[in-house]
C-alpha cells in the first residue's frame, strides 16, 4: 500500500510539494474572504504535519467520511494510505472554501478559473482545427487523443519539471486492437466511460464517443463524471456542459453530441463514488450493476488506474488482467503515467527505464492502453 510518509516519494512531494503550490493558486485565483483563507491554511498545516481531523457534524457527508476514516481520525496524516489521504484533501479543501457551506461561495469550483483558462486557451483551438484532418480523425488517432489528453492533468501542472509531460515519451502497452476488437464482437453494445480531467481530456473524450455512436462501436455511451470539484481539473457535470458548448462552437460533433444527449444515447452520470477514497474493488452495488452489463469500460487516467488495481507498489510485470479483473466488465484503461503505481508492464522494459528515465512512472511521458476482458459478460449480480 502506498503511504504519504516515504521520504523521497512522489506521495510525500503531493503533500509537501504540490498541496502548498496548489494552495497558493487557489487563494489567488478567487477573492475568497479572511475565513476561508485562514480555513485553507489551516488544512495545509494540519495535511502537511499534523494530525487527522474529521468534517464538522453539520457536513452532508460527515457520517460517510467518518465511517471511511474508522481508526484513522487523531492519527498523523503521513501514516495515510496516499489515496485514501488525496481525497479527503480535495474533501476538505471544498469545506474550507465553503464549497458546501450555506453561504455566498457555495458551489464554486475552487479550481473553476484554471478550468476555464484552460478552455479557452490556443492549445484548445489548436487541437479542435485538427478534427477537420482526415489523419486526426481516424479511429487509432482519436483513442491516441483520448489517451494522451490525459497529459492535461491541473494538479500534474502544479509541480512538473519543465517539459514534463510533453514529447513522445512512448506508448508501453499498446492493447488498442483488443480494444476495437471487443467493441467489435459486443457489436454495438453500451460502453461505459470513466472520465477524468475536464477541459482538454474531457474535449478528446467527447470526439472519441461521437465516434463510437456514429460508427455503431457503441449503441450508447454512459459517460461518469465526479459529483464534486476534485484533482484541481476532475471533470463535472458543469464541465461536460463547458466542453459539449465549445465543441458545439467549433465543429459539428458539438452538435452531434448534444443531440445524443437529448436523445439518450449519450447519458452522463455521476455517484457519490466517484470522489470517495476507495478503490474499484468496493463499488457500490448500484454502480455495480451498471458497469455489468457494459460492452466495455473505459476508465481514463492516473488516479483512475491506481483505483482500478489498488495503489500499491506492484511489481511491475503483474498482469493488468490479474490486477483490474475483478471489475464487472471488461475494462480498458487509458492512463498515461503519472503516479507510481504500474502493472502489466515487462521487466526488460522496467529495466530499461529504471536505468535510462528514472522518472518514467511519474513524468507523464509515457502512457499504456491496457485491456481486461476478464469481466465480460459477468452476470449483473456478480459481487
Ligand atoms: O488522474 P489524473 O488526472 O490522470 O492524475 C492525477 C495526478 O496528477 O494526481 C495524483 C497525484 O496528486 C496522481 O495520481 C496523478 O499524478
Amino acid at each position: 500500500m502506498i503511504r504519504c510518509d516515504l521520504p523521497g516519494s512522489f506521495a510525500r512531494s503531493v503533500f509537501h510539494e504540490r498541496h502548498p503550490e496548489l494552495v497558493r493558486r487557489v487563494l489567488a485565483a478567487l477573492p475568497y474572504g479572511p475565513g476561508e483563507r485562514a480555513a485553507v491554511e489551516r488544512l495545509l498545516a494540519e495535511s502537511t504535519g499534523g494530525l487527522l481531523e474529521p468534517l464538522p457534524a453539520h457536513a452532508h457527508d460527515a457520517a460517510r467520511w467518518l465511517e471511511w476514516g474508522e481508526g484513522r481520525w487523531g492519527r498523523p496524516w503521513g501514516e495515510l494510505p496516499f489515496l485514501w489521504a488525496e481525497s479527503y484533501f480535495y474533501r476538505r479543501l471544498l469545506e474550507a472554501t465553503g464549497y458546501f457551506g450555506a453561504g455566498a461561495w457555495q458551489g464554486v469550483d475552487p479550481f473553476g478559473p484554471f478550468k476555464a483558462a484552460e478552455l479557452a486557451g490556443a492549445a484548445v483551438d489548436e487541437e479542435l482545427a485538427a478534427l477537420d484532418d482526415p489523419d486526426g480523425s481516424a479511429p487509432q488517432a482519436l483513442l491516441g487523443s483520448a489517451l494522451w489528453g490525459n497529459r492535461a492533468d491541473l494538479s500534474f501542472g502544479m509541480t512538473a519539471a519543465p517539459g514534463a509531460g510533453s514529447g513522445a515519451g512512448g506508448l508501453l502497452v499498446d492493447q488498442s486492437a483488443l480494444f476495437w476488437g471487443e467493441l467489435a464482437r459486443a457489436d454495438g453494445g453500451r460502453v461505459c466511460v470513466v472520465a477524468d480531467n475536464a477541459g482538454r481530456e474531457l474535449l478528446p473524450d467527447l470526439v472519441l464517443i461521437d465516434h463510437l455512436l456514429g460508427t455503431g462501436g457503441a449503441a450508447r455511451v454512459l459517460l461518469y463524471v465526479k459529483p464534486q470539484p476534485y484533482f484541481v481539473s476532475d471533470a463535472t457535470m458543469a464541465d461536460v456542459l463547458a466542453s459539449v458548448e465549445r465543441l458545439r462552437a467549433a465543429h459539428p460533433v458539438g452538435e452531434r453530441l448534444w443531440r445524443a444527449m437529448g436523445d439518450g444515447t449519450l447519458v452522463v452520470r455521476t455517484h457519490p463514488f466517484f470522489c470517495a477514497p476507495l478503490p474499484f474493488h468496493e463499488l457500490p452495488a448500484d454502480l455495480r450493476a451498471e458497469f455489468a452489463g457494459a460492452a466495455m469500460t473505459i476508465v481514463k487516467g492516473d488516479l483512475n488506474y491506481r483505483r482500478l488495481v489498488g495503489d500499491r507498489y506492484w511489481p511491475p510485470s503483474t498482469p493488468f488482467a490479474e490486477a483490474a479483473g475483478h471489475f464487472p466488465s471488461a475494462v480498458t484503461a487509458l492512463r498515461t503515467l503519472k503516479s507510481e503505481v504500474v502493472v502489466g508492464v515487462d521487466d526488460a522494459t522496467v529495466g530499461r527505464l529504471d536505468s535510462s528515465d528514472p522518472a518514467w512512472r511519474t513524468s507523464g511521458r509515457h502512457a499504456v492502453v491496457q485491456v481486461s476482458v476478464s469481466g465480460r459478460g459477468r452476470p449483473r449480480s456478480a459481487g
